[in-house]
């Protein structure tokens, strides 16, 4: 039996950072996948005694004798409730990736190995498999590739275990029951523990349950916006790595906490009436034009707080500028540039629309303008569904 499990990325439209420190935060997930292709040898099938691991889109493939890990790793766990990733594991681990020569330019992608191979056997043991990974997601641009990974990583494990129960004859993609969408979050949790250092949990859970979702302390709460919402994003393929990020603004929390502490409660003020406004009806253009209005200011107030936290980039502002240009698209855009403007740098969202008002020559013309700028450019749905699996039985 084959599985293959897929997984969205996301975009933080208020309080990423600040959602670390437990204020509220909204996100949503956007059209835009990680998949995990997963085959485990049956002994039947006779085995080369490989855990192989495939990364598609970037052309690497490793493998190692499962002997070699067992060897590395203190013993198969019982896997529930998931077991965090001890340092002694996690330096094991990097030796048995290490040993691979991972090209110095994909260097960042030592630890999402590691952590493939910690779920993996703590899943599955030492059994010898094949996993194959394609994305459509930029990685460490802001668009939760991590998480995404980690959440199809263990939604195609646990497909596979008996600790789910899911029809494996059903064709086509299937989604988890409630409980175990909460088993998938709790195991992607920890495999973002070993990639971000200190996660709030906000991206795997909204990879693993979709939609629009208000998050704080780790806890849920769904959003219905009134309007479909489409975005245009840029990323600025400006490098950066969310984990250091994380760690400046823990850094910077622990010299000024009284300081810190009033703005993490401003974001939270933020992100709780981005939230209502989000949700309120809009019977006419009027109002719509009214809260476009309210939300564009929350955004700017919470950029203002990200640049007071430390984390903010001069690249961004050259998006602003380039959008700010179009008066429709400025309007609309500005806001949710200013969106992930705070995730600080690459990925921006220039538009929030009805999905048909940004349709056409303004976007084609900022789209033209912002590449010519060296960015690349997509347009995502946004709060579609969450993790999915389909089984194939395998030849
Ligand atoms: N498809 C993938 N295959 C292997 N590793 C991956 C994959 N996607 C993400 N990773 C791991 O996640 C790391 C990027 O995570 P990081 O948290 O820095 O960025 P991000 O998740 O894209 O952005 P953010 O967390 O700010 O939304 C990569 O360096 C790699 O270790
Ligand atoms: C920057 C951050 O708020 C979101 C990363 O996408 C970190 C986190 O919440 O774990
Ligand atoms: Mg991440």
């Amino acid at each position: 039996m084959e599985v293959r499990a897929r997984a969205p990325g996301k975009i933080i439209l208020s309080g990423e950072h600040a959602v670390v420190h437990g204020s509220a935060a909204v996100a949503a997930s956007i059209d835009l996948y990680t998949e995990v292709s997963l085959k485990i040898s049956t002994d039947s099938e006779g085995s080369d005694g490989l855990l192989k691991l495939h990364l598609k889109d970037l052309g690497l493939q490793f493998s190692w004798p499962t002997e070699k890990i067992k060897e590395a790793l203190p013993g198969p766990c019982i896997p529930l409730p998931p077991p965090t990733c001890s340092l002694e594991s996690m330096k094991s681990l990097a030796s048995l990736v290490e040993d691979q020569n991972i090209p110095e330019a994909n260097f960042g992608l030592a630890t999402g190995v590691s952590t493939f191979l910690w779920l993996y056997t703590s899943v599955h043991g030492f059994k010898p498999a094949t996993a194959v990974v394609t994305s459509s997601l930029p990685l460490g641009a802001g668009l939760g590739s991590s998480a995404a990974f980690c959440v199809a990583v263990s939604a195609s494990l646990l497909a596979l275990s008996d600790l789910v129960n899911l029809d494996q004859n059903k064709k086509g993609w299937q989604s988890f029951q409630e409980n175990e969408l909460e088993l998938v979050n709790k195991w992607a949790f920890e495999g973002e523990k070993m990639i971000h250092g200190k996660p709030s949990g906000i991206d795997n859970t909204v990879s693993t349950f979709g939609n629009m979702i208000m998050f704080k302390s780790g806890q849920l709460t769904l959003i219905k916006p009134s309007m479909p919402l489409k975005m245009l994003i840029t990323n600025t393929k400006v490098g950066r790595n969310t984990k250091a990020l994380v760690a400046s603004v823990s850094e910077r929390t622990m010299r000024h906490p009284e300081a810190m502490a009033s703005v993490f409660t401003a974001v939270d003020s933020i992100s709780k009436e981005l939230s209502t406004i989000v949700q309120s009806p809009a019977p006419d253009d009027l109002t719509v034009t009214e809260n476009e209005d309210k939300l564009q200011e929350l955004m700017e107030m919470n950029q203002g707080l990200l640049q007071s936290m430390g984390v903010s980039h001069t690249t961004i502002e050259t998006v602003l500028r380039t959008t700010l240009k179009y008066k429709l698209a400025s309007k609309l855009t500005v806001y949710f540039s200013r969106a992930l403007e705070s995730t600080r740098l690459k990925s921006t969202i220039d538009s929030l629309t009805n999905g048909s008002v940004l349709a056409g020559t303004i976007v084609d013309k900022v789209i033209a303008e912002l590449e010519s700028c060296g960015f690349q450019c997509l347009i995502a749905e946004i709060g579609g569904k969450g993790v999915e699996v389909s089984f194939s039985s395998s030849s």
